[in-house]
């Protein structure tokens, strides 16, 4: 099982490598991070990167290697930026002079880079970003420059204390002329003092969400006042400005200016079965140690996994977890084959792809955003404690559900990728994860034909009945659409139900992934048939918690969906007997869940019991205050207190 959650048994070998190499690392210790102040956390953070860099060179590390390093190091900094979005958009949208120019300081970190385009006042629009880079012809230079306080650079990681370089996104402006949005490789500091240079204004945006996590990130603010920089750093695979001040445009289409945004919430997909994998185990072993009610004769009292209601809120989680990292899986091997295609000037499958990573992000940032927070109440009182690791995992990861775009606004991308398949089809055949739109006719008209619990345990019934689902849900959308004499009125108006239908869409294509995993990848029976109970569970409890949607549309009964939910109680039984079996798969060691109630060891309590002692309040008995501010109410010799 290890081996199917990793992927392949050399992906096994290479996490688990890096995994121990961390854990055995005392720079890498990580219990302490919740006492320390800000400034303390952020250089630790600095010394925890400076120390991985040394081993990525000194150990010779793959890239591959390097990756799994920094994510069991669990903290997020400036390198997350220069990997994940400032190098791939140099690579994304340089042109060869440009990648030859500035990729090799980027790979040896002579430079350091972020990705600068959110602004104070927009984020989620990126046509309504402020900042200008208008062409000064007599320099062969651009001048940057932020015109309003709005247009401030607001939140780009790293940028605050540690970036040298960005990717700015501004407006481009030639001759008074507005040419779009593109982006510019800016230098930010001096690589001798690091001093910010002339005309930049550079700071941090304050603390975050939670204590110990995204407060080891700069996250800066960035205003420009006229900085010149030479014409050739704006990035100009899509477009060109010319000496002359010419604009052009190449045959290469003007999304791939948001490409890196693709492959980074790419990266969110894979990352979300981590974080949601990491609660679930931690929340499973929990259960096991913990007891509550039920002694016979004395005897033990009942372990809390084995509550139905445990189960039912725990077992979903488990299986969502084992579904986001194969649709993560899935999702990697799509950008790869859409990168290979734009390299190659072949364009035609990039929609497709935008609306998988935006839709993906969007589903799976939001089930394990509320997947932790569940855990978490799943562990009960102990789960608010910090060395329970959940409110940190939390306050950790709910910004996924906001950044790389906002979650509701890539549900929006994805309905307007649904909306034009659907008018399209009349002459052109909707293929890849949208081809179940051109069998519309049989989806509309056949009807479900469950009639034992039984029988859902079928994959063909289940896809089909998640299909006719997103199938009803879009055309509905579509027809309600056609009668809007304006097409973005009728968008608007409809939006909700938009989103809906995009969300049906994209569970669809999360269950067909899970269930064609199970179709062609699994080596070994039993693995195989204890997933098969996962992909069941967590179908069913798709269906379930959507029965609204399945009913709505016509497709399901109420006793069809009934049905589904009275096998759905059956399979936490067949889940039970594997539960720990399921989550030691996530191969996840003590030091990378940091959690007292996750220990791989059971020994729950006693470890409780010692970390509490290492609070600073538990320095000493009386504590600074105490006799300023509590003693002298105590020595009062008031005969009543008027209140
Ligand atoms: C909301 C977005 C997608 C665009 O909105 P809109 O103004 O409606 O559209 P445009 O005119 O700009 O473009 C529409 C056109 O482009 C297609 N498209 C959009 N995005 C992509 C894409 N990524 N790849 C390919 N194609 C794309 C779209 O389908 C339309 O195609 P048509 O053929 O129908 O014309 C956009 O503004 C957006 O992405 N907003 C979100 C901003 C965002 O994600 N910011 C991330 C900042 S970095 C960050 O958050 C870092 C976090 C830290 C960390 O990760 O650790
Ligand atoms: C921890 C963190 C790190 C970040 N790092 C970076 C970084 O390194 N670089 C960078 O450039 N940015 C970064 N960001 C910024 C991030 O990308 C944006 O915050 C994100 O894209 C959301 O945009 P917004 O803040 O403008 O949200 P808004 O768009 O203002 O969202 C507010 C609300 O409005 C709704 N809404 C907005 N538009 C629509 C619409 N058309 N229809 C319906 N509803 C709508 C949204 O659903 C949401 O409910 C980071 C953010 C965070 C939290």
């Amino acid at each position: 099982m290890k081996v199917a959650w990793a992927g392949s048994r050399e992906a096994f070998q290479v996490s688990d490598r890096m995994a121990k190499l961390v854990a055995n690392d005392p720079v890498f210790e990580k219990f302490s991070k919740p006492m320390l102040g800000r400034k303390e956390l952020f250089k630790n953070t600095l010394r925890k990167a400076a120390y991985a860099w040394k081993l990525i060179n000194d150990l010779r590390l793959t890239e591959e290697e390097a990756k799994w390093l920094r994510h069991y190091i669990d903290e997020p900094n400036y390198t997350d930026l220069h990997w994940e979005m400032f190098v791939p958009a140099i690579e994304g949208q340089g042109t060869k002079e440009q990648k030859k120019k500035w990729l090799p300081l980027a790979q040896t970190m002579q430079i350091i880079g972020t990705y600068a385009q959110t602004e104070l006042g927009h984020g989620s629009n990126v046509q309504g970003l402020e900042t200008t880079a208008t062409f000064d012809r007599q320099t062969d230079e651009f001048v940057m420059h932020s015109p309003t306080l709005t247009s401030s650079k607001w939140w780009p990681g790293g940028m605050a204390k540690v970036a040298t370089h960005a990717i700015v996104y501004a407006r481009l402006i030639i001759d008074g002329l507005f040419h779009g949005v593109h982006g510019f490789i800016v230098q930010l500091r001096s690589l001798e003092d690091h001093s910010p240079l002339p005309g930049l204004t550079l700071g941090d945006i304050g603390m975050k969400f939670g204590h110990g996590t995204y407060n080891t990130m700069d996250n800066g603010v960035l205003r420009f006042d006229h900085v010149r920089i030479p014409r050739n750093q704006m990035l100009m695979r899509v477009s060109q400005v010319t000496k002359e001040g010419k604009y052009a445009q190449s045959d290469v289409p003007r999304q791939l200016l948001y490409g890196t945004m693709v492959s980074v919430r790419q990266t969110i997909v894979a990352d979300a079965s981590k974080a949601l994998s990491r609660a679930v185990c931690i929340a499973t072993r929990y259960s096991v140690v913990r007891r509550q009610f039920g002694s016979r004769n004395g005897g033990p009292e009942t372990q809390v996994i084995d509550y139905k209601t445990q189960q039912s809120r725990l077992f979903p989680l488990l299986a969502s977890a084992y579904a986001f990292r194969f649709v993560g899986e899935w999702l990697k091997s799509l950008y790869i084959d859409v990168k290979q295609r734009l390299e190659a000037n072949d364009f035609s499958t990039l929609p497709e792809t935008h609306a998988c990573t935006a839709g993906l992000k969007a589903l799976t940032t939001a089930a394990t955003a509320d997947g932790i927070e569940e855990c978490r109440k799943l562990c009960g009182g102990h789960g608010y404690l910090i060395s329970s690791g959940l409110p940190e995992l939390f306050a950790f990861y709910v910004p996924a559900c906001s950044y790389e775009g906002e979650n509701v606004v890539m549900m929006l991308q994805v309905a307007r990728f649904l909306v034009k398949t659907v008018s399209n089809l009349g002459y052109k055949q909707p293929v890849g994860t949208a081809a179940y739109l051109g069998r519309v006719t049989p989806l509309l008209q056949n009807n479900c034909a469950v009639q034992t619990a039984e029988d859902w345990l079928n994959p063909d019934a289940i896809l089909e009945a998640f299909e006719a689902r997103a199938a009803r849900m879009v055309i509905g959308c579509g027809e309600r659409l056609a009668m809007f004499e304006n097409p973005e009125e009728g968008f608007a108006e409809l939006s909700i139900d938009l989103v809906e239908a995009s969300l049906a869409h994209c569970q669809l294509i999360t269950v067909s992934v899970f269930i064609q995993k199970l179709n062609h990848e699994i080596p070994g029976n039993g693995v195989k048939r204890s997933l098969e109970v996962l992909c069941y569970v967590y179908a069913l409890f798709l269906l379930h918690k959507h029965q609204g949607d399945f009913l709505a549309t016509g497709y399901l009964t109420p006793k069809q969906a009934s049905l589904a939910n009275e096998q759905l109680r059956t399979l936490y039984s067949k889940v039970r007997p594997n539960a720990i079996a399921f989550v030691d798969s996530f191969n996840h060691m003590d030091h990378y869940l940091c959690s007292v109630l996750g220990r791989y060891d059971g020994n729950v309590y006693p470890k409780l019991y010692e970390a509490a002692w290492k609070d600073p309040l538990n320095d000493s008995d009386i504590v600074d205050g105490i006799q300023q501010y509590v003693q002298p109410i105590l020595k009062q010799k008031l005969h009543y207190a008027k209140l």
